[in-house]
């Protein structure tokens, strides 16, 4: 395949390679050193994206980008543990990460923690320690907790890491040198929760941030700023040429109406806060905590021993081709960041995600508020998978979601343990009985004049469209039809009825257990990125090792690795398939010792340690 490349480049440039074979990686690497070596002349760099972007549309081209899949998560405020809310980002970002990992992409999954400023340092004190030990303590927690939760992240920042500071400064001073900052007296009503300097226009009655509900206080600062207000033009134009650029479209329109009601700079330093990175050459001040955490989305990106320079940093993935946030975070990302990167000479990420909130009463869960659900709870009592499933399946992504147990119970009986976990343990049961858990046929040859395979490919086609969309909610649903249809299928030909009947019927039976079978692989894979643990047991239970489940893509890379594609056709007549287990037990039917359902153990024992309800809002 021929086609050309749309490189990002360092100094904020992009540029479209030369025709080659876009899959010829010496090629690929040539030209982007080429570029890198020798970068365009600059102007205005919003201008310039905008004018490739026309470009390539005029001459009619396609362009395809080789770089690799980069994502990140907030890098979460070590103020206090996580929660459900922060937990909520990253299994997004996890599954999102999972799905392109089986496109066959390169991913590189950035998660960390944001561990300087005001916030972090009285919330030591308060505990009795230092910042440092307190930051180890609650990073500590966050990596504990992403295990728990099966976060396969493939870099995790702490921006106290002293690679982070380097990098820091060196984008400070490249801000200082384009002009875009500059010293001046600041007062106004500040959120030390937010660490933001709020408009009054924003805050309830007495000035309370609306969203910590707590006072503002009025401080009066000499700092640096930085002249955001020059880059309101540029901003506009990155938004018209990019509609993509802020998901979902309807906050797309709210950074829109924040831009058009007019940017005003904003401090970048504090005189008051010790803990943090010193303002190059001015050690009376730090850096305001967010213009020092949203460069750990680059000083993430160093390899190990790397030299921390922007340049090296950047050209190891830069930029992110998504960010994902909660809504709370719009404008420090969608407004702020890219003025920055913008100032620094650097591009800008492809998109910005912001999700909605999970509620509690209404209001947003958050550590600062304390009305926080605690996911390691839900996993002990639930298991991984059915946390990762309910919050994705039941909150529609990029919309508010209140949690009540009952209703998790419900979702997650109802879908893994019912409509998928029985479908296979009953088909498998009767294979066992009839067929010494041997496939009769292939499951092409057992398809032949079915309709029921085509209702299959069109829902796994559908579930891929909507993770790419990034309706994860819709996703799992078009899975779960896959799983509906199947229960249908079983109960319509009713295979054990035929299999009495012996002769033909009991061929047609036996290719109709191949037909089930080969639809419940299919949603192993199809619903691998949300529920990993869950899928791998349905493999085992088809007869596939761990390694070929590790290998399976969404589309075959390869002709020796059809078999594990999304298309109809993977299971051959012969193969055995493992003694019926069940993969996924109801919630309340588990039992100490009982198999399947692999937090059976868990969940006996945190019940008796976890009063049903500790930490749980009811509904
Ligand atoms: N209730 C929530 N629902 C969804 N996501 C949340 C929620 N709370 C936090 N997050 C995620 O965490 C990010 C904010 O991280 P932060 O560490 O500031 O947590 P926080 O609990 O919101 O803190 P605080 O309550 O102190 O403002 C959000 O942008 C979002 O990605
Ligand atoms: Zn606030």
């Amino acid at each position: 395949m021929a086609g050309r490349v749309l490189f990002s480049l360092p100094n904020g440039l992009w540029f479209l390679s030369p025709l080659s074979p876009v899959n010829s990686k010496s090629n690929h690497l040539k030209n982007r050193l080429h570029f890198r070596q020798n970068p365009p002349p600059s102007s205005s760099k919003a201008v310039t994206f905008c004018s490739y972007r026309n470009h390539l549309q005029s001459v009619g081209e396609e362009p395809v980008v080789a770089e690799p899949f980069v994502l990140t998560t907030p890098l979460y405020y070590v103020n206090a543990p996580p929660h459900m809310g922060s937990a909520y980002t990253t299994i997004a970002a996890d599954v999102i990460a999972r799905f392109q990992r089986l496109l066959g992409k390169k991913v590189i999954f950035v998660t960390g923690t944001d561990e300087h400023g005001e916030k972090i340092a009285a919330a030591a004190t308060a505990q009795g320690s230092s910042p440092s030990e307190h930051c180890d303590t609650i990073s500590h927690a966050y990596k504990m907790l992403w295990k728990d939760l099966d976060i396969a992240y493939d870099k995790f920042i702490r921006t106290t890491d002293p690679n982070h500071e380097v990098i820091v400064k060196e984008f400070y001073s490249r801000v200082l040198a384009n002009g875009d900052i500059y010293r001046a007296d600041y007062e106004g009503l500040y959120c030390v929760n937010c660490e933001e300097y709020k408009d009054e226009k924003e805050l309830l009655e007495n000035n309370w941030c609306p969203m910590h509900l707590k006072p503002c206080v009025r401080r009066k600062e000499d700092n640096y700023f930085f002249a955001l207000s020059k880059y309101q033009k540029p901003l506009e134009e990155v938004l018209t040429c990019n509609p993509d650029f802020v998901q979902p479209s309807f906050r797309f329109n709210e950074v829109q109406n924040w831009i058009k009601s007019g940017l005003k700079d904003f401090s970048i330093s504090r005189a008051s806060v010790d803990w943090g990175i010193p303002v190059p050459n001015d050690n009376k001040q730090t850096i305001y905590v967010w213009f020092d955490a949203l460069l750990g989305y680059i000083s993430a990106l160093l390899e190990d021993n790397e030299q921390p320079t922007l340049q090296s940093a950047v050209s190891s993935g830069w930029p992110v081709s998504l960010h994902l946030i909660g809504k709370d975070i719009l404008r420090f990302h969608a407004i702020y960041w890219p003025a920055m990167l913008m100032s620094a000479g650097l591009s800008l990420p492809k998109m910005v995600f912001g999700h909605g909130f999970l509620t509690k009463d209404g209001m947003k869960m958050g550590k600062s508020l304390g009305n926080t659900l605690e996911p390691k709870d839900l996993v002990y009592r639930f298991g991984t998978d059915a946390v990762r499933y309910f919050f994705l399946r039941e909150v529609e992504f990029g919309n508010d979601g209140d949690y009540s147990e009952d209703r998790f119970i419900n979702i997650v009986n109802a879908h893994l343990a019912n409509t998928i976990g029985n479908l296979l343990n009953r088909t498998l049961g009767l294979l066992k009985k009839n067929c010494q858990s041997t496939l009769a046929v292939d499951s092409t040859i057992a398809a032949e004049g079915s309709a029921f395979k085509d209702t299959v490919e069109k829902l796994v086609e559908k579930a891929r469209v909507q993770y790419d969309n990034l309706s994860l909610s819709s996703a799992c649903e078009a899975v779960l039809e896959i799983g509906n249809a199947g229960n249908l299928y079983m109960d319509e030909h009713a295979p054990w009825s035929l299999f009495k009947q012996g002769g033909a019927s009991s061929e047609a039976a036996a290719k109709d257990l191949v037909i089930i079978l080969e639809a419940v692989r299919i949603i192993a894979i199809a619903l691998s990125p949300v529920t990993p643990r869950l899928c791998l047991r349905i493999y085992s239970q088809l007869g596939y090792s761990k390694d070929q489940f590790d290998a399976i893509t969404w589309v075959s890379l390869s002709l020796s690795l059809r078999l594990f594609e999304t298309k109809w056709g993977g299971l051959k007549g012969g193969q055995v398939m493992a003694q019926p287990k069940p993969v996924f037990a109801r919630i309340e039917d588990r039992t100490e010792g009982e198999e399947g359902g692999e937090t059976t153990k868990e969940v006996m024992k945190a019940k008796k340690k976890i009063p049903e309800t500790q930490g749980v809002a009811k509904a």
